[in-house]
């Protein structure tokens, strides 16, 4: 399999990489045997000798080099070839780690390093024979055994020089004593168990067990699981600390914030700015690594357990505020949202329609399969799952492309790791700064106090109760000076927040944290989600794993500027679903215009179609669609069910009890088997499209309408888009897309009337970038502040390498193909084809006339357009066709459903 994958070339950077380990480990073997083949005889820097007959392996060089380091360092001198190949190894497998370098860590690594060499060489030179004529400590270690032996004595200074070690190792390495002894003392345990059943087994006492680990190790199984598996025991201590800790923080919280008020207001300009400068330098510093699983706990624990938690919430509501968020659950976003019960209603409307010509009697009900279904699945399952086809494939799932063994989901050991990172920002730092932003305010004549700070791992959030009468609108038209007179690159007024009566001033952390995906993949959100559907987004504000399931939004639109972290997110949003799925259960159809972000995943088993990059394939991808939609619905309604998930359980539920559905829809002259092939179930199909105002642009209107019409249906039978854009124009987010795209994700925009065209009001404008995000879900008008998790190109590589070594896509070649049938043509098509005319090219306007007035009319669009009234019937028409108003009622009236258009929009189309 491996031998069809496309040669992979390194780039320029990565070839030094790897020259780079060549080197280090050539200069490794050569200090070795210049250290191994040293002869004393030799001439070299401390010695004399004969150049023509020098004995070192290492010629006259290694002859001086090993003579300097064995006089240097000793017995230690060993080491150092060891050390070169280590630091070799970390450049080129963690570079991209060491670029981020956290110099703490750095910092305290070296400090131990230094202790651990020093302590060493002190007790060689103290206690072993000499190498040659070398001190066995070096030089390092007879000058500081010399200094410190008369003082201590040789027993004191011993022991000081074990002390050192010690310290110096868990300094350099981070591992913990206790947990050497822990280890030694599981281990021999094990071994004497161990050699106690053979000796057994041996002497015909009992036969031999398999040897096994003990049980509280035997969680990590799975691939997914074994990431966290040295901190297995851990989490469960963390997640106890932040309620005593909240309560040692809290007693003492009065009397500190007292303390602080006073001696803060008395700073001048500079010390605040350095003030300023040093906390938001010091809010993200991480000091140590560790496995995820601690991290994901930590993180939730730390930020909000004991500094979200504890800070200075005064009043009573904020404290009862403080509860919900105190909840470790991830979010979950898109619990029965109101646009979302609406777009059901229509999908129910619609699959009722199909249903009245249904021929299959329904006799099993839905709710019983799926209940049974539930019972079966548990949250473990989503780890591993079998993906032999049970039966007959059907149109997507050609039995070729089905996988003949179960397949593993990737392990998440294929992502990078993220640092620890600690928030090392002291309470009294916290409400310091607090006390100076209610004085920067107070310059602006705006008396607000800060009720809350939340710092997070990008931003750090104040919660601001505002004097009596102040309006909101204020604070937000300053947001450009308090940025500047806070020396923040840019602060955001968050004008409501959910339950609170307070505002929110976002204002960015000095040294952002960058959210690695594994270390969200690694949270309990995503490993339990049970939709297939589930994706990882990023962190919120305080730090929580953002988790949302597309089954639910259930289209989305993502805009953002160039460079804002757009590719980024969607490929962090593709990885999830190839983490959670299987080509079973989720296919994707990929449109690339820019021929660039998504090539990479060709050739992974999920991909319905290559990546599409010719615009006109494109095309007709979205009319394959259409028309796989309207065959979905059919075969629903035919069996009598309301979505994919009920169809899927039904489909399943009948093979169990050895009926298998036969394909109600087909024909004898369909091929040439005699009697309707069996049902398969059918996975959810998401469509990604990169650059689609690109697609806007070449292929035109025709897209839109496509979009449109997929967007309407496609819910329950199980077709999901994710659009993204860099161009959030009002010629590209059309009234008719956002109308049936109700989840939006913003990233950094360049003006307020870019954030207003995506989200629908302002704020995305005073984002980060770098995928700093605003996530509206669905029926919500609160967008959700997401920092967004970063997966880089070599991670991406990995994950799709994996993918493509397990099985193989089945492409369908009828997708790029695009037929023209009566399910797939648009209205304006079937007009076109009818009358020979495209859409009416005042059809925009009046479907913003409409949508504003919420009144449906032929006469008054006539008279407001000034055109005839058959051309007005036949707008009315079309808007009706996409689903812009509703088809008339019995006294003729129509509904308008699409919603009411924004001023710019407006602006831009009359
Ligand atoms: N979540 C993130 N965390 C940290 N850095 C990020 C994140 N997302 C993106 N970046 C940084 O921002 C850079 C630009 O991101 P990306 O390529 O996704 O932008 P884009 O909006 O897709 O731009 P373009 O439209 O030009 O392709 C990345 O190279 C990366 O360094």
């Amino acid at each position: 399999m491996l031998s069809d994958q496309q040669p992979s070339f390194l780039n320029g950077f990565q070839r030094l990489l790897e020259v780079g380990l060549i080197l280090a480990g050539a200069i490794s073997i050569y200090i070795l045997i210049t250290l191994f083949s040293f002869d004393p005889a030799d001439p070299s820097w401390s010695k004399t000798g004969n150049y023509e007959y020098i004995k070192n392996a290492g010629g006259a060089f290694g002859a001086w080099l090993s003579d300097i380091l064995l006089f240097t360092f000793g017995w230690l001198a060993f080491f150092i070839p060891v050390l070169v190949s280590l630091i070799g190894w970390l450049f080129f497998r963690k570079f991209h780690d060491l670029i981020e370098v956290d110099y703490l860590a750095l910092g305290l690594r070296l400090i131990g390093f230094m202790f651990f060499t020093l302590g060493l060489s002190a007790i060689f030179s103290m206690n072993f024979d000499d190498v040659y004529f070398y001190s066995s400590g070096g030089i390092i270690g007879d000058v500081i055994a010399y200094l410190l032996t008369p003082l201590f004595g040789f027993t004191g200074a011993t022991l000081l020089f074990l002390v050192s070690v010690m310290m110096g190792f868990t300094l350099m390495t981070g591992i913990s004593w206790l947990q050497i002894v822990d280890g030694i003392g599981r281990y021999t345990i094990l071994g004497s168990t161990w050699a106690f059943e053979k000796s057994k087994g041996a002497l015909g006492l009992e036969p031999a067990g398999p040897y096994s680990e003990p049980q509280d190790q035997s969680n990590n199984t799975s691939d997914t699981a074994k990431l966290g598996a040295d901190s297995t025991s851990e989490p469960k201590q963390s997640t106890e600390k932040p309620d005593v800790a909240k309560t040692s923080f809290e007693k003492s919280n009065v009397e500190k914030d007292q303390a602080t008020q006073t001696s803060v207001t008395d700073l001048d300009k500079k010390q605040q700015q350095s003030l300023l400068a040093q906390f938001f330098a010091k809010t993200e510093e991480p000091t140590e690594k560790a496995t995820p699983k601690t991290r994901t706990n930590d993180s939730s624990v730390d930020v909000q357990g004991t500094q979200a938690e504890t800070l200075t919430q005064t009043s009573k509501e904020g404290q009862a505020n403080r509860v919900s968020l105190d909840d470790d659950m991830p979010f979950e976003f898109g619990t029965e949202p109101v646009t979302a019960a609406r777009t059901e209603e229509l999908d129910d409307a619609l699959i009722d329609e199909h249903m009245s010509y249904s021929s299959i009697d329904d006799e099993l009900s839905e709710d019983d399969i799926l209940g049974a279904l539930e019972g079966l699945q548990t949250p473990g399952q989503n780890q591993e799952r079998d993906t032999t086809p049970t039966a007959k494939s059907n149109v997507l799932v050609p039995e070729s492309a089905a996988p003949k063994e179960p397949i593993t989901l990737p392990s998440l050991e294929l992502l990078d790791r993220p640092d620890k990172v600690e928030n090392p920002v002291s309470q009294e730092e916290l409400d310091a700064v607090s006390r100076l932003v209610e004085e920067k305010l107070l310059d602006f004549n705006i008396q607000a106090e800060v009720v809350g700070v939340y710092p997070g791992p990008v931003i750090t959030r104040f919660e601001l109760d505002l004097a009596p009468g102040i309006k909101v609108s204020k604070i937000s038209g300053l947001s450009k000076d308090l940025a500047r007179s806070l020396s923040a690159m840019s602060v955001r007024v968050v004008e409501v927040i959910p339950g609170k009566s307070y505002i929110g001033l976002e204002i960015p952390n000095k040294h952002r944290q960058i959210v690695r995906l594994s270390e969200v993949m690694d949270s309990p959100g995503f490993e339990n989600a049970e939709s297939p559907l589930t994706m990882v987004l990023g962190k919120d504000i305080g730090g929580k794993a953002v988790v949302v399931d597309l089954a639910k939004m259930p289209h989305l639109l993502v805009a953002g500027t160039t460079g804002s972290g757009k590719s980024v997110g969607v490929n962090t949003m593709i990885l999830s679903l190839l983490y959670k799925s299987t080509p079973e259960e989720v296919r994707l159809i990929m449109i690339d215009p820019k021929m660039l972000e998504l090539s990479v995943y060709e050739g992974i088993p999920h991909l319905l179609s290559e990546v599409v990059t010719d615009m006109k394939e494109a095309a007709n991808a979205l009319r394959w669609c259409v028309g796989e939609m309207e065959r979905r619905y059919k075969l629903m309604s035919s069996l009598g069910v309301r979505n994919l998930k009920g169809y899927n359980a039904k489909i399943e539920a009948a093979r169990k009890d050895g009926n298998p559905i036969r394909d109600p829809l087909w024909r004898s002259t369909d091929n040439m088997l005699e009697m309707p092939p069996e049902l398969d179930k059918l996975p959810a199909i998401v469509v990604v499209i990169d650059e689609f105002a690109d697609m806007m642009m070449i292929v035109g209107k025709k897209v839109e309408e496509l979009i449109a019409r997929i967007a309407q249906k496609a819910r329950a039978a199980g077709i999901h888009l994710v659009l993204a854009t860099q161009r959030p124009s009002v010629d590209v987010i059309t009234g008719l897309i956002k109308a049936n795209i109700p989840t939006r994700m913003a990233f950094q925009v360049s003006s307020k009337i870019d954030s207003r065209t995506i989200l629908d009001q302002q704020g995305a404008e005073n984002l980060l970038g770098m995928g700093d995000m605003l996530y509206l879900p669905p029926g919500s008008g609160v967008p959700t502040r997401v920092h967004g998790a970063f997966v880089d190109d070599h991670e991406v590589h990995a994950v799709v390498n994996d993918w493509k070594s397990k099985a193989k896509p089945n492409y369908i070649k009828e997708i790029l193909e695009g037929e023209m049938t009566e399910e797939n043509m648009l209205p304006g098509e079937a007009a076109e084809m009818a009358e020979g005319e495209e859409i009416d090219p005042v059809f925009d306007e009046a479907v913003a006339f409409v949508t504003e007035t919420r009144k449906v009319s032929i006469s008054s669009i006539q008279r407001k357009l000034r055109i005839g009234y058959n051309r007005s019937a036949r707008i009315v028409e079309q808007m009706e066709a996409m689903g812009i108003v509703s088809t008339p009622a019995a006294n003729g009236a129509r509904d308008v459903l699409a919603p009411p258009p924004n001023k710019e929009e407006q602006q831009d189309l009359i």
